[in-house]
């Protein structure tokens, strides 16, 4: 359906009315100052004019106005209808809205000229009979129907004159903006004299008490409302609807207290009236301004909210001004010509209000049963001429017989055809309130949405606020830990972090405020919708009752079915759609969601990428990622760890947190699982072998080793050392002091050194009582049984670390010996040599001297300790240590401590023999302060 009409401007008519003096004046001697001078033009004399007063010559306030149309007491009703009404009922039967008002004082004739007398009829009557003429002129083509309703407005407050005993009525603003009277009589009927008869008895129900101006005055402001709805008889697909209401209002007398001499309740009254007719004075002065800007207050009153489209809006407006003669009544009579003066130059702009109605599939199977019935009874005329031509005394009977049952037929049928359409409007208004339901929700929920992204930006900012104040606390915290009392005395507290909020985050809050009053509102039209959705669900309920009770045929029956079926289908429709609109909208907020987290993930991804960077550049001069370390555990075997992580160094002397996931996984949880990634390979390569054992970090924290930084020289190191906190997580995640961690490292160290002591005066006591042969390699159950040191020893052998030391032992383990110890191992052939003892060993043999020479020279390059001591292997270029080396690649024990440390380096992966660690990254580096400070004790 939709609104096809064309808008054009319309300017407000006024006419004036005098009426004749009335028997009340001519008593009190007044005399006759308004005169028509001719068709437009009226003269206003002033009644204190004196010809003869020289004085007042110049003051005169004659006044001259000219209208659309005056007339005088020698005016009749007819004229007064024709000239001013008459014209607008053509506009009406094409779609133009219309209104007629009557506007003066009390007593000067308002409702002789609308309602008139029963001898002399004003224009309600004239007009409702010329419309109806008009109607049944082409009721053949068109067809119509008419509504009326007629209403008072009193003390502000609306009445149903057609039954008073209604109550006060509200008026309503429908969808299409238009004001309606909720709950109003509306009859329908197109006969004059019914009309004529209701109209009297409503204004019998109309509020008049006599007043000093008027015997019969009326209180209050009387409306009477026509609504005419046209469409063409011919039925066709696309149907063209046209719809008009008129309004012919006998507004309430405008007049001042003095004159009418009014007390109490009809002093009330009068204020009541003058303040709706000031409101009407207000609308016409704003809309007659000139360059049209004003704004124009409707709603001050219910007069000027019913006639808003009346005078600002859609319509044909006539304004018919009354004034008596009476020079008594100069002053009304001035004021209300000044107001019908300015109310000329109000414009209206008028629009056809036609309706394309393309019907629906329910509404076709009716067009196409009206029609097959029409053609049923032309059919039916036909032959009934013919046979009356053949049997004229019979067919007269039959032929007054088919004309009752037509007659009847045709009359229930255009009772049926209202019901019907009655019902298809509600269901059709209801529809369109549907539809503006679910547009409301959509619009709710977008709004939401916003709300909601703002919320996060205001939370955002919040957190980054809170963030900066917590780190400027911390700092301010450090500062004065570091200061002493005098200095903190003497510093003023620094400033707190600018907090002041970014645009953004403002112009996020006054969108929050404006998204919450448009909520708001939101939320009021909704409950206005929904309100008049169960009034119209009720209205089409009642129908749906009525209806089927009226139905008197089968195929009436059928459509009626479907009618109601295809509006179920219309509603499950919008349901439908509405469900998808929901579904849109979560859609929506999660795409919200989904983007707060690629924005968390990629402000992740840039941290770990600025960890990378700092840990890849200059930021510690010893340890890389990919780092390998090898060291013996307390059992004696060797293991090779390697670092898959970064270890970022803050300076602050705590270790920081691994925060690169590896493979998706959590560090803490990695260390905790790190079953896996210790694999050692003794027990699985032993043919080709191999008796290291790759840890990863957690593995080797694990074996109760653990990182620590320190800086020497402006240049950070990696210390390694024994722990006492076994808990792995708990180190790793605050091992910070560095005094702490350095003496940690020299106890490590003793402990390291004074373990080593140990293993080797156990394994020289096991070698000086069987000296083995060296072991041929070929032979590898020989080789087997002489295992190094490195090699991971049978089950039983690590219980011995509880025994209590020999007293060889207890000698080994003196601090004399602890340097000594450190440098013995195997021979680059993979044997074990005696021990050397320097102070046993008054006259060593040639054998014994090369040995020591060698053992000089390997201490001076390498580091190695046994037990839980660790021999480091570090190439700084390493990226990535893989934790399952294959067999050939891994340190045969006699290389890991005979040969010069080796790195692997994951460059080379591919070749036959690990690289050679470079001097610059030697491993004195890492460990140069432990040893040194195990050289100098
Ligand atoms: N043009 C006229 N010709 C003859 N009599 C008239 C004319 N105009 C008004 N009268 C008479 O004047 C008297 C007052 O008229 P009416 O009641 O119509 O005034 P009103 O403006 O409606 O007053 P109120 O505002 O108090 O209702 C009535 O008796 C009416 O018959």
């Amino acid at each position: 359906m939709k609104d096809t009409g064309e808008s054009k401007d319309h300017q407000l008519t006024v006419a004036l009315r005098i009426r004749p003096l009335s028997d009340a004046e001519l008593e009190e001697g007044a005399t006759i100052i308004a005169h028509k001078v001719d068709d437009q033009m009226v003269v206003l004399m002033d009644p204190m004019e004196d010809p003869d007063d020289i004085l007042r010559a110049h003051r005169s306030r004659e006044k001259t106005y000219m209208f659309d149309v005056a007339f005088d007491y020698s005016a009749t009703q007819d004229e007064v209808y024709r000239s001013t009404t008459k014209g607008l009922i053509e506009g009406l039967i094409s779609g133009y809205n219309a209104t007629v008002f009557a506007y003066g004082p009390t007593g000067c004739g308002k409702t002789y000229t609308m309602l008139g007398t029963d001898r002399e009829p004003g224009i309600y009557v004239r007009t409702l009979n010329d419309l109806f003429k008009a109607i049944e002129e082409t009721s053949d083509d068109m067809q119509y129907s008419v509504s009326m309703s007629y209403l008072e407005i009193y003390n502000e407050m609306i009445r149903d004159l057609l039954n008073p005993s209604s109550g006060f009525l509200d008026l309503r603003e429908d969808s299409k903006g238009e004001i309606q009277v909720a709950g109003i009589t509306e009859v329908s009927t197109i006969n004059a004299r019914e009309i004529m008869e209701l109209l009297m008895k409503g204004n019998k129900q109309r509020t008049q008490e006599p007043t000093a101006a008027n015997q019969t005055s009326s209180r209050s402001h009387a409306v009477l409302q026509v609504a005419v709805r046209q469409q063409s008889r011919c039925r066709d697909i696309l149907q063209e609807v046209r719809f008009a209401r008129l309004f012919m209002i006998d507004l309430a007398g405008s007049e001042r207290a003095s004159q009418t001499q009014n007390r109490g309740q009809r002093l009330k009254e009068g204020a009541h009236i003058n303040r709706s007719l000031l409101a009407l004075g207000n609308c016409i002065n704003a809309l007659s301004e000139k360059n049209g800007n004003k704004y124009v207050n409707y709603r001050d009153s219910k007069l000027t909210r019913l006639l808003k489209d009346s005078l600002g809006g859609n319509s044909r407006t006539m304004m018919i001004a009354h004034i008596s003669p009476a020079s008594l009544a100069f002053e009304d009579s001035r004021n209300t010509l000044t107001y019908a003066d300015r109310a000329k130059s109000i414009r209206t702009r008028v629009k056809r209000n036609l309706l394309n109605v393309s019907y629906h599939i329910a509404q076709y199977t009716s067009i196409i049963s009206d029609l097959r019935s029409e053609i049923q009874r032309l059919k039916k005329k036909i032959a009934d001429q013919a046979s009356r031509q053949l049997n004229p005394d019979r067919t007269d009977i039959r032929h007054v017989q088919a004309e009752v049952q037509a007659h009847s037929s045709q009359q229930s049928r255009a009772e049926m055809d209202q019901l019907r359409e009655q019902l298809i409007d509600a269901f059709r208004q209801q529809m369109d309130i549907r539809k503006r339901l679910m547009e409301l929700d959509n619009s709710n929920m977008e709004i939401q949405i916003d709300t909601s992204k703002h919320l996060l930006t205001i939370a955002d900012w919040e957190q980054e606020r809170f963030r900066r104040r917590k780190k400027w606390q911390g700092e301010r915290r450090k500062e004065s830990f570091n200061k002493d009392e005098s200095e903190k005395d003497s510093d003023s507290p620094e400033s707190l972090p600018d907090s002041t909020e970014t645009q953004e985050v403002a112009i996020a809050r006054e969108n929050l405020v404006t998204l919450m009053a448009e909520q708001k509102k939101m939320r009021k039209q909704k409950a206005g919708l929904e309100q008049r959705l169960a009034e119209l669900r009720e209205k089409a309920r009642r129908l749906e009752e009525l209806l089927p009770r009226r139905v008197s045929s089968e195929e009436q029956r059928e459509v009626l079915c479907l009618l109601c079926k295809v509006h179920e289908l219309e509603i499950e429709n919008a349901e439908m759609q509405s469900s998808a609109l929901l579904k849109d909208n979560v859609i929506r907020q999660k795409n919200v969601v989904v983007q707060r987290f690629e924005q968390h993930r990629h402000l992740c991804h840039e941290i770990i990428q600025q960890q990378r960077q700092f840990i890849d550049g200059e930021s510690f001069a010893g340890i890389r990622n990919g780092t390998e370390i090898s060291a013996r555990d307390e059992s004696g075997q060797t293991v090779a760890v390697k670092f898959s992580r970064v270890m970022q160094y803050e300076g602050s002397g705590s270790l920081p947190k691994i925060t690169l996931p590896s493979r998706g996984r959590d560090p803490l949880q990695e260390m905790d699982s790190d079953q896996e990634s210790v694999r050692t390979l003794g027990s699985d390569n032993r043919e080709a072998n191999s008796f290291d054992t790759f840890l990863t970090f957690p593995s080797l924290c694990k074996l109760n080793i653990f990182p620590c930084m320190e800086t020497f020289n402006g240049q950070k190191y990696l210390e390694f050392c024994e722990c006492e906190n076994k808990n792995s997580k708990e180190h790793s995640a605050c091992p910070g002091d560095i005094k702490r961690t350095r003496q940690q490292i020299l106890r490590g160290v003793q402990n390291i050194t004074v373990k080593a002591a140990r293993r080797r005066s156990k394994v020289l006591e096991i070698d000086a009582l069987r000296l083995p042969p060296p072991p041929s390699p070929l032979d590898p159950k020989k080789y087997k049984s002489n295992r190094s040191l490195t090699e991971v020893p049978p089950k039983g052998l690590m219980l011995r670390r509880g025994r209590q030391p020999s007293p060889e032992l207890c000698h080994a383990t003196s601090d004399d010996n602890l340097s000594s110890s450190t440098g013995d191992g195997p021979a680059p052939n993979g044997t074990w040599t005696r021990p050397r003892n320097r102070q046993a060993v008054k006259n060593p043999t040639p054998r014994e001297q090369d040995f020591e020479g060698r053992r000089r020279k390997r201490r001076s390059r390498s580091f190695e300790v046994t037990g839980q001591a660790v021999s480091f292997y570090i190439n700084s270029r390493c990226h990535f240590l893989h934790s399952a080396l294959p067999p050939h690649q891994a340190w045969p024990p006699n290389q890991a401590t005979s040969a010069p440390p080796v790195c692997h380096n994951h460059r080379n992966r591919g070749s036959a023999h690990p690289q050679t660690l470079k001097p610059g990254l030697s491993i004195d580096c890492l460990l140069s302060t432990p040893e040194s400070a195990l050289w100098n004790q």
